[in-house]
């Protein structure tokens, strides 16, 4: 029964995003039209590398197109549910080019007008179906009720000697990562081969950034236009590439480069029939001898790495496992997981409503916290990250007022860091940047989403103050819910050339990961006192507790406290940190 629930929602939640005609495709900006394909390159570990430019001039017209997006290639006149050229994902985005990467290079239809559609990632949701179909046979919750669940103090022990679920719980900043990092150090010393996952591809990554360090022998499993550069070098394909079959794959893929070069320019018909011929066989070649290499990675690493979808991947069948991670499983659909995670922080993203009533938003975290009671509301309880004044208010808030900071963080300030001054803008822990009554309404974007100009521009400028004071501008994180936000601050950012190594993201971006300082941009500000997902207390939690040293808030107090949660936090700014209007704090 449980199942037949969740492969309704499942299907509803696939199809709730869908646009039903081009021109609201067109006016969502999850379709570009009348493209060109300019320039063909064999490049990201194997994968083709397709530049496409606006056929009519040289800006490509308003999308909401963003690097890792799923897309589909067709041609332009093609109906809306036509099959397509080919699928990929965005590699590169320019303000007139944007470039996909795509496992084989399409056969037809390059030479003509092209668009390109935003896609749903069908691989994932084929997954999660499989998986929901086969757990539906076998599935039973109430074995599940024996797991063990302790302080972090234990936690390692207790995890190495656990022989079937052990089960780690603790709000943000108490070490989560770091446990799972350990566990999986000694785990590999102990001869272990070891399958770490993750819902989100970022999540993933962290655990990858931080296991670098110490040489283990490691595998990340996934797309690599969808990685953080920095893992780059850990990703499969990297490690197929360097491997002993490579020297071959490499010249076939240099003579694929040349010939989907001479395939651009032809114009014979026969001879691009040929041609493409040539590029199948080729193609074929260098497949088989991936396959051959991949299982090979595999076999020789201790620790593959990917998201829970990944884990299905036909890579990885036949491999068998002596301990799965699953980190962030808080975050995770029930049915992509079967455990670290925080239930009081992000919650899976579903698109359709529909879904999310009918029990897909519930994650097996969840379900398992829910099934056991009391005896599995202990926590780790002592964090590591923020200055004692960030973490009170998530602790009174979330956790009961539970939480404590260790002595080694619980007072450090931003001008403790080397080369930092003390000024106005580092000594405050808290600051409270109020645009109530700055002319600074809130716009909607044409897919919906909101922005605020004048609130952007206030945080970019207190952004350039800390760097004036000598904060580095990569300690520095701004974090906005709202995308087009987000959008607007990166195009503020290009500007400032101080402010290139900063990071802007909505909150997903951020979740496992922290910032000496943090600027949150709330957006909202509207007569109607509306502030839409603002209230989510889970997401408002993750947003102030990526800050290690200074966490501050711009926004409308007298919109955002309209709601009594956000009135709560807006009135713990105003006590304990430092009150400025955005009027007294100019753009410079
Ligand atoms: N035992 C420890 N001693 C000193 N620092 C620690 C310790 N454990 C964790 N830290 C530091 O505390 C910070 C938070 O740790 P970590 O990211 O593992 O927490 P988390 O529980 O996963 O956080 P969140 O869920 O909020 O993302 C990191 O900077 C980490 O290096």
């Amino acid at each position: 029964m449980y199942s037949v629930v969740f492969m309704t929602v499942l299907s509803a939640s696939m199809t709730s995003g869908a646009t039903r005609t081009l021109d609201a495709a067109l006016k969502k900006g999850s379709t570009i039209l009348n493209l060109k394909c300019v320039d063909a390159q064999t490049g990201l570990m194997g994968k083709s590398l397709l530049e496409f430019q606006s056929t009519k001039g040289d800006v490509l017209l308003a999308h909401k197109f963003g690097i890792h997006d799923v897309v589909v290639l067709k041609p332009n006149k093609a109906d809306l549910g036509s099959p397509p050229l080919g699928q990929g994902v965005v590699y590169r985005l320019k303000d007139s080019s944007i470039t996909v990467a795509f496992d084989d290079i399409p056969e037809e239809g390059l030479n003509s007008p092209l668009r390109l559609e935003k896609g749903a990632n069908e691989v994932t949701y084929r997954r999660i179906k499989d998986t929901l179909i086969q757990l539906s046979s076998c599935l039973h919750f109430r074995t599940l009720k024996q797991f063990l669940f302790c302080f972090k103090k234990d936690a390692i022990s207790k995890a190495l000697s656990s022989k079937n679920i052990f089960l780690l719980h603790g709000p943000p900043g108490t070490g989560k990562t770091t446990t799972v990092v350990e566990i999986i150090l000694q785990e590999v010393k102990r001869g272990s081969k070891i399958l770490a996952c993750a819902a989100s591809n970022i999540a993933v990554d962290n655990i990858v950034e931080r296991l670098v360090p110490h040489r283990v022998k490691l595998v990340r499993v996934g797309h690599p236009a969808r990685l953080l550069p920095q893992v780059l070098d850990s990703a499969l394909d990297a490690r197929v590439l360097r491997g002993d079959n490579s020297s071959l794959a490499n010249d076939i893929r240099k003579e694929m480069k040349a010939l989907n070069g001479k395939l651009l320019k032809t114009k014979d018909k026969n001879s691009r029939r040929d041609i493409r011929r040539e590029l199948k066989t080729l193609s074929k070649e260098e497949r088989e001898r991936q396959v051959l290499a991949v299982a090979d990675v595999i076999k020789s690493s201790d620790v593959v790495l990917t998201t829970l979808t990944g884990a299905l991947s036909r890579k990885l069948e036949g491999t068998s496992f002596d301990l799965v991670i699953i980190d962030e499983a808080a975050q995770a659909l029930e049915i992509a997981c079967w455990i670290k995670g925080d239930h009081l922080q992000l919650p899976p993203t579903i698109q359709s409503v529909e879904a999310e009533e009918k029990g897909l938003g519930r994650t097996l975290f969840e379900r398992l916290t829910d099934l056991c009671g009391d005896e599995v509301t202990s926590m780790l309880t002592v964090q590591y990250r923020m200055h004692e004044l960030i973490m009170t208010w998530s602790s009174k808030e979330l956790y009961n007022s539970k939480i404590e900071a260790h002595p080694c963080v619980a007072a450090h300030m931003l001008y403790d860091l080397e080369g930092v001054k003390k000024s106005s803008s580092t000594k405050p822990t808290l600051i409270l940047i109020d645009i109530a009554g700055c002319d600074m309404e809130e716009k909607k974007d044409e897919e919906d989403s909101r922005m605020n100009e004048g609130e952007a521009e206030v945080a970019i400028t207190h952004a350039k103050r800390l760097v004036q004071s000598g904060v580095q501008a990569s300690d520095i994180g701004i974090i906005s819910p709202y995308t087009a936000q987000v959008v607007l601050l990166k195009m503020m950012r290009s500007n400032e050339d101080k402010l290139k190594d900063m990071e802007i993201s909505t909150v997903d971006g951020f979740q496992g990961r922290e910032k000496e300082a943090i600027i949150i941009s709330m957006v909202r500000s509207n007569s109607k006192k509306e502030v839409g997902f603002l209230s989510d207390r889970r997401r408002m939690n993750v947003v102030v507790t990526r800050a290690r040293r200074q966490c501050c808030l711009v926004c409308d107090t007298e919109t955002v406290t309209g709601d009594g949660f956000l009135k709560r936090l807006i009135e713990y700014f105003e006590e304990h940190g430092e009150y400025l209007s955005a009027s007294k704090y100019g753009n410079e």
